[in-house]
């Protein structure tokens, strides 16, 4: 494949921010080669994040000088932290990439490789230009982040998430006996400020149909799109299957893809929900712009291994700047009862967002009683 940069002429000469932060760079020497650079082919590349954001102006020149020199997604990725490695052939076959790459090396990495092939699936059976006409069409969003803070304000304890979700691969089967609307409906009656909907089909049993059927079922709580998004066409296609919101995983996207799906998200009027893990994943996502609601998920998405004390690390060390900037935080994952609920709200959460001990409870409605102890007002 010939270089993105050199095919499309995005240099930054052609950009008068990217030129003049360039002027200021520590790598001068670097971006005056730019003009005459014969790169590398690039490995593959979100080719769309490049021209967008290079027409705006949202690319710096060590960015640019990246791209420029050839540098595959999946350097640019590890240069920023990022374990997780794409395999960006999703016309192969998984016998084929693993030939290449070896076996995914986590559960986080299965998951990204195969929803690749999935989405490319998605593309060739809805083109996203029509995907984008569709979410152009669809109801408009309803404030997530709005829901949350009010919710806070009302209840005085975090706003509740909460989540729509049959089955994981750590636990398995959650819950045999899943309907999702009436699930969402108890959720709705008993306090939840906002539902979590989980759309992955290989390995939670969810779907965008579900999403689809809670919205229509005339369910008033904002949706989350639970969704591994490694492409902009989820984020249409959640859209207009009804979502109000949705999840942008740190650990497998870089700030380029982060900054780019939050233009998106703005665009649609959805909410994003940049999730972290790590000390890492946190300042790079604290230093990217515009964004308003950050999940701290006490899960390792490589190990399975659930930490609450997680939650309480990063705001320890970040909560001021959080605050500062008046980003809202959702404490994720292996929540119990009102002593793991109390916990994460002295530790500076505003939400929290909780599946497993809700959904398998016989009736998931009541059992937000017995999570926060006390009921929740709507
Ligand atoms: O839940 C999993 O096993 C899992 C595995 C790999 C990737 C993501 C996974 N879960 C997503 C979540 O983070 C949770 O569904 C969500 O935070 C709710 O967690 P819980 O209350 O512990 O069900």
């Amino acid at each position: 494949m010939e270089s993105l940069l050199a095919s499309t002429s995005l240099r930054a000469s052609s950009f008068p921010a990217a030129a003049a932060a360039a002027a200021r760079s520590p790598v001068p020497s670097r971006v005056a080669t730019l003009a005459t650079t014969r790169a590398r082919p690039l490995c593959c590349g979100p080719k769309d994040t490049i021209e967008a954001l290079a027409r705006d102006e949202m690319l710096n020149a060590v960015e640019l000088v990246q791209w420029e020199n050839g540098k595959s997604v999946n350097d640019i990725a590890a240069s920023q932290g990022i374990r997780i490695r794409r395999h960006c052939r999703p016309n192969s076959s998984m016998k084929a990439i693993e030939e290449e790459m070896g076996e995914p090396r986590n559960i986080l990495e299965k998951i990204i490789w195969d929803k690749e092939i999935e989405v490319a699936e998605g593309h060739a059976k809805k083109p996203l230009k029509e995907v984008i006409e569709s979410a152009g069409k669809a109801p408009p969003t309803r404030d997530f982040y709005g829901s949350l803070k009010a919710a806070y304000r009302r209840n005085g304890v975090p706003a509740l998430i909460a989540e729509v979700k049959k089955a994981s691969p750590s636990r398995g089967v959650l819950r045999e006996n899943f309907n999702p609307v009436e699930i969402a409906q108890a959720y709705e009656k008993n306090g939840a400020a906002c539902l979590s909907i989980l759309t992955d089909e290989k390995y939670f049993q969810g779907s965008f149909e579900n999403l689809q059927k809670v919205r229509n079922a005339g369910v008033k709580c904002p949706l989350l799109c639970k969704e591994f998004v490694v492409d902009k066409w989820q984020i249409y296609y959640a859209r207009s299957m009804g979502a109000d919101a949705i999840l942008l995983i740190a650990a497998v996207l870089t700030d380029l893809d982060i900054t780019y799906f939050l233009r998106i998200c703005k665009e649609l009027g959805l909410t994003a929900l940049i999730e972290v893990h790590d000390e890492r994943e946190m300042e790079r996502v604290l230093n990217i712009n515009g964004v308003q609601l950050i999940g701290i998920n006490n899960r390792s998405l490589e190990t399975f291994v659930v930490d609450t004390s997680n939650t309480k690390t990063l705001l320890d060390k970040h909560g001021d700047i959080i605050r500062e900037k008046g980003i809202l935080v959702v404490g994720e994952s292996g929540l119990f009862n009102p002593d793991d609920v109390a916990y994460v709200q002295n530790a500076g959460v505003s939400a929290v967002l909780v599946g497993e001990s809700l959904v398998k409870q016989e009736d998931p409605g009541r059992a937000i009683a017995g999570l926060f102890g006390k009921e929740l007002s709507q």
